[in-house]
């Protein structure tokens, strides 16, 4: 009966208590989310909500949510995250931890936060003269503070950690230079896999995003591939690609893309180059010439985040030999530590500028200082959820949902095409990492609600349009609920984990709900 069991995560708290199937229920969301009559991420230029009821969503964030108290819990004995800088995270609260219960930050009781904090720098890759640095600002305020009513002093440290990581991370954002007249030039280089020429249509996608036209140039010859791959991406996010094949140099394929994209009079020309192992004389004398063809505006210079404070070293020495303008800080979805993101700047005096977060086209985006130690002080970022929430809902939908949920109209329709949008967001752990008080959950429970989505997911598929419509049909009928269960495939042994405890819980709820005389259900599913 795993159908009834699955379903029951959809229909649970909506369908009528004498409903005749068992239907075992999921812990509802505890308060870390706010709770209310329906349920919904909603987000229009101006606001961003969640709302929290009778439906699937609240389900799914239930999950997450429920989930959470129990990293919380096992943060505190100590399991580190896994997630963008969560390992730098963990080491920097311990030092948090330490202060609690102080009346006042005093040049004694700092001395084991600043160990910690001094241990979770280099922990996280940072180089040491920077740590040092650092180090010595945040003891030097944090003595001079004093005591501010209000503000424990565990919170007054925090503020000053994050003070000083933004101004580490080069404080404001660093915006691409444009050309005064067309077309702006950006050479990009870098070693061998860390993203170049993903990041070269990653670029062209964001800046058509802003309403300027490219053109990609593919100069790695020396890869084969890379000229095909580049060709494929291009087609992908609609970007013409310059080729000349591999049997001519760089600095000639140069020559005739630039002349190409005046001919088409593009604003915005990007050109791959070859990665090496290590950067050796030859290719580094390749690259100039390509530059000294290209006269570029931009010479951003891709760096893997995993690569630590070498990415920072390797900035600095690109920037002796060739002169670069800026660094491309890639994968950083998969940087658990953050010394690239935090040393690149101070070392090498040259600013991110933008970061991939991801393998997908739209995963390339500003490096914004203020965020980034947002997220690695465990605040989350709200900022960068709505932007990212904006650019895949159009308006008018998250006004329609909204309507629909204050007037508990949402249906299953509504619910397939939110989560749809959800996804379009990134990945799930990339979302979740930007909402505060988030931060903690770990990859594995991710994994989880993304099945747990899944398999709601199909479940509607199955339903009748009619059934989509209108979740009474199924409150009403308990064939129904069963004959979806059964087409979605579903069958008590692939019931996950905790499914019988929660039948069980559920059927002690219902035979409670049967005696006590409650209100009817809200949401989907209710009689208006
Ligand atoms: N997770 C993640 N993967 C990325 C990101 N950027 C690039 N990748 C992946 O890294 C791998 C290498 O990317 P390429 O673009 O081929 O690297 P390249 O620098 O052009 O490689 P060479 O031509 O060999 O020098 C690919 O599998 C990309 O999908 C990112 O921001 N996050």
């Amino acid at each position: 009966m795993e159908s009834s069991a699955q379903f029951s995560t959809v229909a649970s708290r909506h369908f009528p208590p004498s409903s005749s199937l068992p239907i075992p229920k999921l812990p509802l969301p505890n308060s870390r989310f706010p709770k209310s009559s329906s349920s919904s991420w909603t987000c229009s230029p101006q606001s961003l909500s969640f709302s929290s009821g009778n439906s699937f969503t609240r389900e799914v964030w239930g999950v997450i949510n429920s989930k959470s108290s129990v990293i919380h819990r096992r943060e505190m004995r100590g399991i580190v995250r896994a997630e963008m800088f969560g390992q730098l995270t963990s080491g920097l609260e311990a030092a948090w931890n330490k202060l609690k219960g102080e009346e006042v930050l005093t040049k004694e009781n700092i001395v084991e936060p600043m160990r910690d904090i001094r241990r979770a720098l280099l922990e996280a890759d940072v180089s040491l003269p920077v740590v040092r640095r650092f180090v010595q600002a945040v003891s030097d305020q944090a003595v001079g503070t004093g005591l501010i009513r209000g503000v424990r002093p565990d919170q007054q440290l925090v503020k000053i950690v994050n003070d000083e990581l933004v101004k580490l991370m080069g404080g404001e954002v660093s915006e691409l230079v444009f050309a005064k007249s067309k077309p702006t030039v950006i050479l990009l280089a870098g070693l061998q896999g860390v993203g170049k020429t993903t990041v070269s249509a990653k670029l062209a996608l964001y800046l058509k995003k802003q309403g300027k036209s490219c053109m990609l140039i593919a100069g790695d010859i020396y890869r084969p591939a890379a000229i095909d791959q580049l060709v494929i991406l291009g087609e992908q996010v609609g970007v013409p690609v310059y080729a000349a094949g591999t049997a001519i140099k760089p600095a000639e394929i140069a020559r005739q893309g630039l002349q190409e994209a005046r001919k088409k009079n593009v604003d915005v020309v990007i050109m791959d180059t070859a990665g090496r192992l290590q950067i050796d004389k030859a290719m580094m004398d390749e690259l100039k010439e390509v530059k000294r063809v290209l006269n570029p505006t931009e010479v951003l210079l891709v760096v893997d985040a995993m690569t630590g404070q070498e990415a920072a070293a390797l900035v600095t020495t690109f920037n002796v030999e060739i002169g670069i303008t800026g660094a491309i800080l890639t994968k950083l979805d998969g940087d658990s530590r953050g010394g690239a993101a935090l040393s690149v700047k101070e070392v090498s005096g040259k600013p991110i500028k933008l970061v991939g977060r991801g393998e997908r086209m739209e995963d390339l985006e500003p490096f914004y200082p203020d965020r980034m130690a947002g997220r690695i002080l465990g605040m989350g970022d709200v900022l960068s959820f709505v932007e990212k929430a904006q650019e895949v809902m159009a308006q008018e939908d998250a006004e329609e949902l909204q309507s629909k949920i204050m007037s508990a109209k949402f249906d299953f329709n509504d619910f397939l095409k939110q989560t749809r949008a959800v996804a379009r967001m990134g990945s799930m752990s990339r979302v979740i990492g930007m909402i505060p008080g988030m931060g903690k959950v770990t990859p594995a429970q991710i994994r989880e609600a993304e099945k747990s989505l899944k398999l709601m997911e199909s479940m509607i598929e199955v339903m009748t349009p009619e059934e989509r419509e209108k979740p009474e049909l199924l409150a009403e009928s308990p064939a129904r609920r069963k004959r979806v269960a059964q087409d979605s495939g579903k069958t008590e042994q692939q019931a996950p984990p905790g499914t019988a405890r929660r039948k069980r819980r559920s059927e002690s709820r219902r035979q409670f709900a049967d005696t006590s005389a409650r209100p009817g259900p809200r949401g989907f599913g209710a009689k208006d």
